[in-house]
């Protein structure tokens, strides 16, 4: 039994992360009796589907969701979707795909291959028997491999990184995919270059990585070693994220459906929620488009180059103290919290901070050992500047997104989203500059 919750396929251990109220307690609009939702369930009803009680809704927090008819208890069912209904690599090998996808050299890879099946169905429009569900995906995605560069620009430094790394790498895939996407074109009557274009990749690749539920497949031959994790799951993937809710997700070998079982109780006529995994903001916007507000898992990230403005060039253990950290891993994922500075970006601050004749210490501080008073004080003082730095800098950008806003109407949902992703840094900044004051006055 696989054991996952929706949009984890990068995660599969976070499935059970969290708890609380499983609803959500917003306005909605009830979408059950437009024909899109009609025809999808009918469709999953020919293939198995036990109506469940659950309807699909547009929710003010959250956009489309899925809201329940009945009150759900903990350990309560909330969905069980039959193996048919499931889009998996075994459905594109069954399709006419299959056959080009076993003789092509070298072999592609699973995400490829659910890229292209979604490509081609979508093509063939009528056709295609998964029409009703295709019809139901979105349209457009907001994952930062969407965002204009004027909008990439505006994100934290180290989210802007990833998320051009994002943009490059559909930009690699779809360069090295060109030779197999012409190798499909006798099952076309269009040209494949205008079928499998770029925009058709990106599509299918945010849908892959935003939608679908963590299932491992054995190794095939005719695919490449890169993990094959991937199922589509119609319906099911209509649930919404909240880091405060706790689900067990999992493949039931002996029913072959999906299943999705709560821990946390939801009233009737609320949005069902369920949690991805314990994503920060970042992670969150990275690979799902979006940003949960009050986010107990999210944090501020701080760089390197900010991290080493504070320090004196002068220092004639600087090199070395850069070098250790390095070495050891503790350059990278500091940051702010709720809770204030972490204990990593602590204890980069401290070994930075090192007087010449402590320098000799800093394994112990490597180990959580305190080296002296003068040296926790200056850590904790310098961690407040750069709080009050990033504090500083994150109302300059929020001043940019509000004049961009204006400026550039047709950016204006994306930038919406970035300017909520700089709000709650403030907030947490903010949170972490009062824990900050208290600590600094304790220690002086
Ligand atoms: C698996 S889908 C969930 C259903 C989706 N809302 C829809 O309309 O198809 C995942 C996507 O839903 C959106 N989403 C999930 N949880 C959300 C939340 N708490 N707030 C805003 N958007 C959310 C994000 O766009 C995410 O990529």
């Amino acid at each position: 039994m696989s054991n996952l919750a929706l949009g984890t396929a990068r995660d599969p251990g976070a499935a059970t992360a969290n708890l609380g109220n499983l609803c959500q307690d917003y306005p909605h609009i009830n979408c059950s009796h437009k024909l899109e939702y009609i025809k999808l369930k009918k469709w999953l009803k020919e293939r198995g589907f036990a109506d469940s009680n659950l309807r699909p809704a547009e929710f003010w927090e959250t956009g489309r969701g899925l809201m329940t008819t009945k009150a759900l208890q903990a350990g309560d069912l909330i969905i069980s979707l039959p193996e048919k209904c499931l889009l998996t690599t075994g459905t594109v090998l069954s399709s006419c795909l299959g056959g080009h996808i076993a003789k092509w050299r070298p072999p592609v890879s699973p995400l490829l291959a659910l890229c292209t099946f979604l490509i081609a169905e979508k093509h063939a429009g009528e056709k295609s028997p998964w029409k009703p569900y295709l019809d139901v995906l979105p349209k457009t995605y907001t994952c930062p491999a969407c965002l204009e560069p004027d909008v990439i620009n505006l994100l934290p430094k180290p989210l802007k990184k990833k998320a051009q790394e994002q943009k490059m790498l559909i930009q690699e895939l779809f360069t090295s995919s060109k030779a197999f996407f012409s190798s499909l074109q006798p099952l076309f009557a269009e040209s494949t270059e205008i079928i499998f274009n770029y925009s058709a990749l990106e599509w299918a690749w945010c849908t892959v990585n935003t939608r679908t539920i963590y299932m491992k497949h054995p190794h095939r031959e005719c695919f490449s070693l890169e993990p094959d994790v991937y199922a589509l799951a119609p319906y099911l993937d209509l649930l919404n994220h909240s880091p405060n809710v706790q689900v067990k997700a999992a493949f039931n070998e002996q029913k072959r459906s999906y299943e999705i079982w709560t821990n946390s109780q939801c009233r009737k006529h609320q949005e069902v929620l369920i949690c991805y995994g314990p994503h920060d903001n970042h992670r969150l916007l990275l690979e799902y488009g979006f940003v949960a507000m009050d986010n107990p898992h999210s944090s501020v990230y701080v760089s390197p180059d900010t991290l080493l403005k504070y320090f004196s060039p002068l220092d004639k253990q600087r090199k070395a103290k850069v070098s250790i950290l390095k070495d050891h891993d503790f350059l990278e994922n500091l940051t702010f919290g709720w809770e204030g500075p972490s204990w990593r970006l602590l204890t980069a601050l401290k070994v930075l901070s090192l007087g010449a004749e402590e320098f000799a210490c800093w394994r112990r501080i490597l180990l959580g050992d305190v080296t002296s008073a003068r040296n926790e004080q200056q850590a904790l003082a310098t961690a407040a500047k750069i709080c009050q730095f990033l504090i500083e800098e994150t109302q300059q950008v929020l001043l940019q997104i509000c004049q961009l806003k204006r400026d550039k109407e047709n950016l204006k949902p994306h930038l919406a989203l970035v300017e909520m992703l700089h709000s709650e840094n403030l907030k947490i900044l903010q949170k972490s500059t009062e824990i900050l004051c208290n600590l600094n006055l304790g220690t002086t």
